[in-house]
């Protein structure tokens, strides 16, 4: 009898095909509360669980007892109480190499769309405002040679600081757990503490997990350090960031901008004062949201998942320790 998998996400025909191959799989639209009520049976049964955007919680672990593996199609793993995954022998598995240089891209982008204030433009061009050669109330900051920090020098912060050194000739800053020697080797990158790099950066670029480290890391404090006129992007979590601290700094222009791609609360609520402000570029989290990269991230999670029912797990996987 082949393994019964729960599949909360649609697969495009020829994963969804691949999976059907190795498991008994049931599809289910996502795990919100109503779902995981609905499904209970189904639930209880699955050795195995694959999809974006469930909170793999106590409860929801308690749901499904019989589960051995969880392959989440994403880098991020914030929405899994790993110790307790750990703990009752469940592998985790992730897709973090698949999105990277697609994730880097838009945080190019965040930081160009922001500098050069290109929403807004597009907004008064639309509204028929260029009636005339551009006055300075349309201009933007250069980016290129301006001093970049990077918060999180992992795989995103690495690509990232590439793009910046090597095509914008950016001096880039970074903080991290550790020191990097090969951004340093590679991209004359700077190690510096948090203080100095808020400090000293012209564009602030944050691509953290969500740990309780990372939480609320970024708060008034943090973004009265930064250099009047800088921008602040995140892409890697929103409450890495505090929001209402933030929202204050663009409302009194403390900071010049910010392009965001995440949230506090997601999707962002439409009366959120982030939409307001002309100085933020503001994403609904679509850092890997391409075609190539969503398949390749899914492709990857399928084998993922095959990988750690099968007990032939060589990368990918978030708490290794379990995989006997
Ligand atoms: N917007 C989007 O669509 C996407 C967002 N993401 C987010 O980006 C995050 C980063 O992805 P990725 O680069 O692949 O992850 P990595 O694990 O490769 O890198 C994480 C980096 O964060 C650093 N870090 C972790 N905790 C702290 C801390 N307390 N203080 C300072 N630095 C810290 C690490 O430091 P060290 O190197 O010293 O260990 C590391 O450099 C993901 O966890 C996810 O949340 C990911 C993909 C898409
Ligand atoms: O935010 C997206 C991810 O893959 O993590």
């Amino acid at each position: 009898m082949k393994p019964a998998v729960v599949l909360y996400k649609r697969l495009p025909d020829n994963l969804r095909e691949r999976l059907d191959e190795h498991f008994d799989v049931t599809e289910i639209e996502s795990l919100s509360g109503e779902n995981v009520r609905k499904h209970a049976g189904i639930l209880q049964q699955a050795q195995g669980a694959i999809g974006a955007g469930g909170k793999f919680d106590k409860a929801l672990l308690d749901a499904m007892p019989e589960l051995k593996a969880a392959s989440t199609i994403s880098a991020g793993y914030d929405q899994f109480d790993v110790d307790e995954m750990s703990a009752r022998g469940i592998a985790l598995m992730h897709t973090p190499n698949a999105l990277t240089e697609t994730v880097a891209d838009l945080l190019m982008g965040l930081v160009l769309a922001t500098a050069r204030r290109m929403v807004e433009s597009v907004d008064r061009t639309k509204a028929g405002e260029w009636r005339a050669s551009v006055d300075s109330s349309w201009f933007g900051v250069d980016v290129h040679h301006k001093t970049l920090g990077v918060v999180g020098m992992g795989r995103i912060g690495m690509a990232l600081a590439q793009r910046a050194r090597l095509g914008f000739s950016m001096p880039v800053l970074y903080n991290a757990r550790h020191q990097h020697a090969e951004a340093e080797s590679r991209f004359d990158a700077e190690y510096c503490d948090l203080d100095t790099l808020l400090a000293r950066s012209d564009f602030v670029c944050i691509i953290l997990p969500l740990t309780e480290a990372t939480h609320h890391l970024i708060g008034r404090e943090k973004l009265a350090k930064m250099k009047p006129g800088a921008i602040l992007i995140n892409a890697g979590r929103g409450p890495v960031v505090d929001e209402a601290a933030l929202i204050e700094a663009l409302e009194n222009r403390t900071i010049r901008g910010a392009g965001l791609d995440v949230y506090e609360q997601e999707p962002l609520p439409v009366d959120s004062p982030l939409l307001r402000l002309p100085n933020v570029v503001a994403l609904p989290h679509v850092g890997s949201a391409t075609d190539e990269t969503r398949y390749e991230m899914a492709a990857t999670a399928v084998d993922n998942l095959i990988a750690a029912l099968t007990g032939r797990v060589r990368e990918n996987c978030v708490n290794p320790q379990v995989i006997k």
